[in-house]
């Protein structure tokens, strides 16, 4: 069995965070693991509270599976604050934790923080280099970087400043692109770019979420990252093609139970 973690935040309404990711990993045939980071009070129209858990509990939660369990790739999403981010940092590279993704996430779809803005440094000192494969979308990309980011160029530009703060591969995602929803990869000084029309649908609510624990499910099953990403732009194109309504605002991605059992892969 290939086991997949994800060091997230708990999303109430299931559409992003730990639940968007332990979705993708069972869709994609893995079994998934979780440590939760924090707690947000969210549905489909807004997150109306949010509660981090304590440095302890998320070391604890970490070292109970990596002294019981072999991890084979972590998924690293909502960290909320500097001191958590710390905490993660020590625990994995303590562990030795292998092919992890990094998704920047700072902001939800419906606008609020999920990073304190000071928290920026560090998840740029600790996490981005542990990580084998970071995600951020075009507003991600913009805080790390300070530049502004329209183009593909612009992407590229980012994707390749990204790497020198020591990511080893970069995905700038282009789902808030116009027009086609283009990604850009950044490996191995070479770029490649993922593209596929935009789905005409208000309902992405982790579609972020979901792109990087199929990137992680992948590279747990021994995939390059090129293969890794294309798999997961093709996974996450069916997720929102398939997206639907949910409550009263921006509904959630659709995971294919039938994808792993249909492709295999
Ligand atoms: N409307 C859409 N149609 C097709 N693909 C999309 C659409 N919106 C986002 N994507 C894709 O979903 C993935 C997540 O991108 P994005 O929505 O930019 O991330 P985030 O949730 O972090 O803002 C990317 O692969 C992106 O290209
Ligand atoms: C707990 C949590 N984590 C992440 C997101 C970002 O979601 P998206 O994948 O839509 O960017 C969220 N809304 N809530």
């Amino acid at each position: 069995m290939i086991k997949v973690l994800t060091i997230a935040g708990s999303d109430s309404c299931g559409g992003a965070g730990i639940q968007a990711d332990l979705k993708t990993f069972s869709a994609l045939g893995t079994y998934g693991m979780s440590v939760i980071t924090a707690v947000t009070a969210q549905n489909t129209r807004g997150v109306f509270n949010v509660r981090e858990l304590d440095q302890e509990i998320i070391r604890d939660q970490i070292s109970a599976i990596f002294e019981d369990i072999q991890v084979d790739a972590v998924k690293i999403g909502m960290v909320s604050s500097a001191a958590i981010i710390e905490t993660i940092g020590e625990s994995l590279l303590k562990n030795k934790a292998q092919n992890i993704v990094v998704d920047p996430v700072m902001v939800s779809k419906s606008g609020c923080a999920l990073l304190q803005p000071e928290a920026r440094e560090a998840l740029i000192r600790v996490l981005l280099p542990l990580a084998e494969v970071v995600t951020p979308n075009l507003f991600e990309a913009e805080v790390i970087t300070e530049t502004k980011i329209a183009t593909l160029d612009e992407m590229e530009k980012a994707a390749v400043a990204i790497n020198k703060l020591g990511a080893k591969n970069v995905v700038v995602k282009g789902g808030h692109l116009k027009g086609d929803a283009i990604d850009v990869l950044y490996s191995e000084k070479a770029f490649r770019h993922f593209g596929s029309g935009r789905v005409a649908t208000p309902h992405t609510h982790g579609t972020g979420c979901t792109f990087s624990s199929a990137i992680a499910a992948s590279l747990a099953k021994g995939c390059p990252v090129e293969e890794a990403v294309a798999r997961a732009k093709e996974y996450i194109g069916g997720a929102i093609a398939h997206s639907f309504p949910l409550g009263r605002g921006v509904g959630p991605t659709h995971h294919f139970y039938q994808y792993y059992r249909d492709t295999n892969r």
